[in-house]
């Protein structure tokens, strides 16, 4: 006669409490637990195959410690581990164990009370060997099956009798003795699908769900066809960080698609959590991780994990074994707790190590890392403290000096300057050079933010400020009051900038090789040209208030280098056109120094200065 699973008729001592009342056991409707676990705690039914799995390797681990004595052999035996079979016509798959088997007090007691685990005892220490813990696993079965066969031997007893226990899904078991004993102890889990799940025992993909749930797990699993009579084809390999960086990276080419720019190691004793960070090859999106493949006891969990590594670790992926982090329920996700986030941090902080070597170790690597995730470093630099730092001591900048880290800029000169506009970095750089002074240039993305932050870092402090460029042209030499050169150069340029609406300002600097630099908002075209509004995007906010009246607009000024041979000998040219073409000819090459924008009649007042000039050398035409 069938047994009832999951009722206990037990009851307590009348008239205890409640008024006399006697305590009933809850009872369990199979169906609607089932069908709880099928909406609301597993992502598919294919995870049926996941957690005969982990019974079974939970069996080969607790076998372990029991002395089976004399109980395996034979030429029937089955190998040492698990082996998956299949049974196509009946629409049947077999997970068979060598583990440690159930008497039939343990049938009832575990496979038939829902929420009663074996593995539950001593939880830190179930943690540490066992995979199962719920006492609900089981029932995964019931997503894709009526019935349940679980045909075991116990390891505890040598003499131990084979014993069939089936569990229906109507909340219904039955233990009897087998006809066919197993050759040697350990347990044969049967299911048969529903006709309407076939999908999900046929062959091919039991055995892709096997390779995947599996192929890493810490007991030899073998999948068996089932044509031929032999052990079956094993499907556990080595974990993809147990080999060497050449091996980890081909793995990692094989199951994840990409070729790592680099291999980092990931090792946090604390929770015995391991595996590799993947740098990956393309860019990514900034604060969008894509998720990690967390395996625990070398069982698959997910591989679209994001608890294990912070978000700024967007550039790699994670392979890793969970250790001792326990698992939800569902088996497809990490506990939340103090420890996974210990765990994070560690990653994080063993992410970013991994980084560091790579910058001190191997250049070329870190150049390559860099020219794919520089935008998204960056990114991350401006809004974490340790990513900044990162950032400070390996990414190289674009300075007045060539390429150059912001730690050594900081390290070996005083009063380093930024430039947050291409522009000025363009026109000023030079000037920096020929003063020994350093400019760097921090027009790229988020390179404003990071600058900023480095500035008023306990790094940074005093040693680095952004670049003005109002107050340091007022540092430039002016023409002292009635320099013959300055007077001539002024009645020469100030009416042809005039008509540009653009101020002259003479100076006299090094190196002479700059004749020209454009200074305020103005992209004034050509004469006549008002200064449309958007033409002041590029402005200094502050140019009004340090340069002008109140309010007064900035007006664009051309500053001219008495020093540079070209700006000194331009008022010596004889003929007025060619002067004024030339003055025109050098507007533009500020304008063109500056990184402005220029269209064609830019290019006809290049063109007619040349040509002034040209015929004036002698040309004709
Ligand atoms: N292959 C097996 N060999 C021996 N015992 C088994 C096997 N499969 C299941 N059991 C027993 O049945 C119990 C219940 O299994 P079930 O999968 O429902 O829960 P669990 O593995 O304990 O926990 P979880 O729900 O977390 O998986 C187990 O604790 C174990 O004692």
């Amino acid at each position: 006669m069938p047994e009832t699973g999951g009722v206990d008729g037990g009851s307590g001592p009348d008239g205890a409490g409640g008024g006399g009342a006697r305590p009933e056991a809850f009872r369990v409707d199979l169906r609607g637990v089932v069908d709880i676990l099928s909406h609301h705690l597993y992502s598919s039914p294919r995870v049926y195959v996941r957690e005969l799995l982990q019974n079974a390797r939970d069996a080969v681990v607790a076998r372990q410690d029991v002395d089976e004595a004399g109980g395996s052999g034979g030429a029937a035996a089955p190998p040492d581990g698990i082996t998956v079979t299949v049974e196509r016509e009946e629409g049947a798959v077999t997970v068979a164990d060598t583990g440690i088997g159930l008497t039939a007090q343990e049938m009832r007691e575990v496979l038939a009370t829902i929420g009663a685990s074996s593995k539950t005892g001593d939880l830190t220490q179930a943690r540490r060997r066992f995979l199962g813990q719920f006492g609900i696993g089981l029932l995964a079965c019931f997503l894709v099956a009526d019935e349940i066969e679980v045909r075991s031997r116990s390891a505890r007893t040598p003499d131990a009798p084979t014993l069939v226990w089936t569990g229906r899904a109507d909340g219904t078991f039955t233990v009897a003795t087998a006809a066919h004993p197993l050759p040697r102890s350990g347990t044969r889990v049967r299911v048969r699908a529903r006709p309407d799940d076939r999908e999900w025992v046929e062959p091919a993909r039991v055995e892709m769900l096997v390779r995947r749930f599996a192929g890493l797990l810490d007991v030899p699993v073998r999948w068996h066809g089932g044509h031929d009579a032999d052990g079956g084809a094993l499907v556990t390999t080595s974990a993809p960080w147990a080999g060497d960086d050449a091996a980890a990276a081909a793995w990692c080419e094989r199951e994840l698609g990409f070729a790592p720019l680099a291999v980092v190691r990931l090792d946090v004793a604390l929770a015995g959590v391991r595996g590799l960070a993947l740098v990956a090859d393309t860019p990514g999106r900034v604060g969008h991780r894509r998720g990690d493949r967390v395996y625990s006891r070398g069982m698959l969990v997910a591989d679209d994990n994001t608890q294990l590594a912070p978000d700024w670790a967007y550039f790699v992926r994670l392979v890793v074994e969970a250790g001792e982090l326990p698992l939800t329920a569902s088996r497809e996700s990490l506990q939340d707790g103090a420890l996974l986030g210990e765990v994070r941090e560690q990653v994080g902080a063993q992410v970013r190590a991994g980084v560091e070597r790579l910058a001190t170790g191997d250049p070329a690597a870190f150049a390559r890392f860099l020219e794919v995730h520089a935008t998204g470093l960056l990114a991350m630099a401006a809004v974490d403290a340790e990513m900044l730092d990162l950032v400070v001591r390996h990414v190289p900048w674009e300075t007045s000096e060539g390429p150059l880290t912001l730690a050594h800029a900081m390290r070996t000169r005083t009063g380093v300057r930024y430039a947050t506009s291409r522009s000025d970095f363009a026109a000023f750089a030079p000037i920096h050079r020929a003063a020994g002074d350093l400019l760097v240039n921090g027009s790229y993305v988020y390179g404003a933010e990071i600058l900023e932050r480095v500035r008023f870092a306990s790094t940074g402090s005093g040693r680095i400020r952004p670049f003005d460029r109002h107050a340091y042209l007022r540092g430039l030499a002016v023409p002292a009051t009635g320099d013959a050169d300055a007077a001539a150069l002024t009645r020469v340029a100030a009416p042809v900038l005039a008509r540009f609406d653009v101020d002259l300002d003479v100076r006299r600097f090094e190196p002479a090789s700059v004749p020209v630099l454009l200074v305020g908002g103005a992209r004034g075209a050509t004469a006549g040209d008002a200064v449309g509004p958007d033409a002041r995007d590029d402005a200094d906010p502050f140019a009004d208030l340090l340069d002008g009246p109140a309010h007064a607009p900035a007006r664009t000024r051309l500053v001219m280098n008495l020093a540079s041979p070209a700006v000194g000998a331009l008022a010596t040219l004889p003929d007025a056109e060619v002067r004024a073409d030339a003055v025109a000819g050098l507007y533009v090459t500020a304008l063109l120094l500056a990184g402005e924008r220029v269209d064609e009649r830019h290019g006809a007042l290049l063109s007619d200065a040349w040509r002034s000039v040209i015929l004036a050398a002698g040309g004709s035409l």
